[in-house]
């Protein structure tokens, strides 16, 4: 019989939220809805902030007035607010009755929601993140601990090499060639046993040398690559790539 590994249940489902575009609804002006306020609109999603004026903190003001990321609504939060059909509900208040109220009447509209100061409103929690271009690294400790979360991303995040986002971005582009050379739907396979074999072959070092090319090296390469290609082999990094400096 085969061994597979056991399941492990108690985790969170890990995801990446695509939310651009999505209506986002943040209650509270303070520094958690600062935080919250950047980590949506990194997301580009469309952001209405509800919270009275005397309330919003300096980072929120910028966002709301120099930044002008976000709808802002100088009030408090009113039930009818909920009607606006919003994808998520982030809230970041110093009510706790009135946290616990909001998260309750978003469960009743199932309306996924994160109540700062309740974990157990959350449906979902954020996680510490290092962001590098489209390279995300996110940590969670499942509300255990978030400052020891923010210092192991911290140490994640120092143990990277330099320039791993653009390498990411690059990789990107070349796995989007492989799809125009071989542009049959039904040949994932091929393709994907190419691009596993690349990255194996090359390693970390080896495809951090993609960052080093112009845009006319970049073509001579995919024109090597794309010959290669067709016969399933993957060239010896050194042959298309110009050394490290
Ligand atoms: C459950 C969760 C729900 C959610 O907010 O999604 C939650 C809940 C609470 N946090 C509280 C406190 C602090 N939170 C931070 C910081 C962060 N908190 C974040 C996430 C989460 N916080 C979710 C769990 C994530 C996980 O466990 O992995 C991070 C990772 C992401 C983010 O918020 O963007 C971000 C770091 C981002 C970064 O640095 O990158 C700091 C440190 C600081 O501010 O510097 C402190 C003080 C020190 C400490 O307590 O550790 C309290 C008040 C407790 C009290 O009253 O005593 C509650 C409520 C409670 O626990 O009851
Ligand atoms: N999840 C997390 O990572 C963390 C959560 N917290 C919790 O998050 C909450 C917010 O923290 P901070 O931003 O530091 O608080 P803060 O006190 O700086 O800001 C609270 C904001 O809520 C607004 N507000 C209060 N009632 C409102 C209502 N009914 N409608 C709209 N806005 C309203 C206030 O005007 C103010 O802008 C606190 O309950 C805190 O305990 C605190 C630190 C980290």
């Amino acid at each position: 019989m085969a061994s597979y590994a056991p399941i492990r249940p108690g985790g969170s489902l890990i995801l990446a939220w695509q939310t651009k575009n999505r209506k986002v609804l943040i209650v509270g002006g303070g520094q958690v809805a600062a935080g919250r306020i950047v980590s949506v609109k990194e997301a580009d999603a469309q952001v209405t902030l509800i919270c009275p004026q005397d309330g919003l903190c300096d980072e929120v003001k910028h966002r709301v007035h120099v930044d002008k990321v976000v709808h802002w609504v100088d009030r408090c939060f009113q039930d009818s607010d909920l009607d606006e059909n919003y994808d998520m509900v982030l809230t970041a208040i110093d009510d706790h009755e009135e946290s616990l109220r909001i998260g309750q009447l978003c469960r009743a509209r199932r309306i996924p929601v994160n109540v700062a100061d309740v974990p157990s409103m959350c449906d979902f929690y954020f996680m510490s993140q290092h962001r590098d271009g489209p390279l995300q690294i996110a940590v969670s400790t499942n509300g255990q601990g978030p400052k020891l979360a923010n210092m192991i991303r911290q140490k994640i995040a120092a143990s990277l090499p330099p320039g791993i986002g653009e390498t990411v971005r690059r990789m990107g582009i070349l796995r989007g060639k492989v799809r125009q050379w071989d542009p049959e739907i039904s040949n994932s396979g091929p393709r994907m046993r190419w691009v596993t074999k690349l990255c194996e072959d090359w390693g970390w070092s080896g495809m951090a040398r993609l960052n080093t090319l112009d845009e006319k090296q970049q073509d001579e390469m995919y024109g090597t690559l794309q010959k290669a290609y067709h016969t399933g082999e993957v060239p010896n990094v050194d042959s298309v790539l110009p050394p490290h400096e």
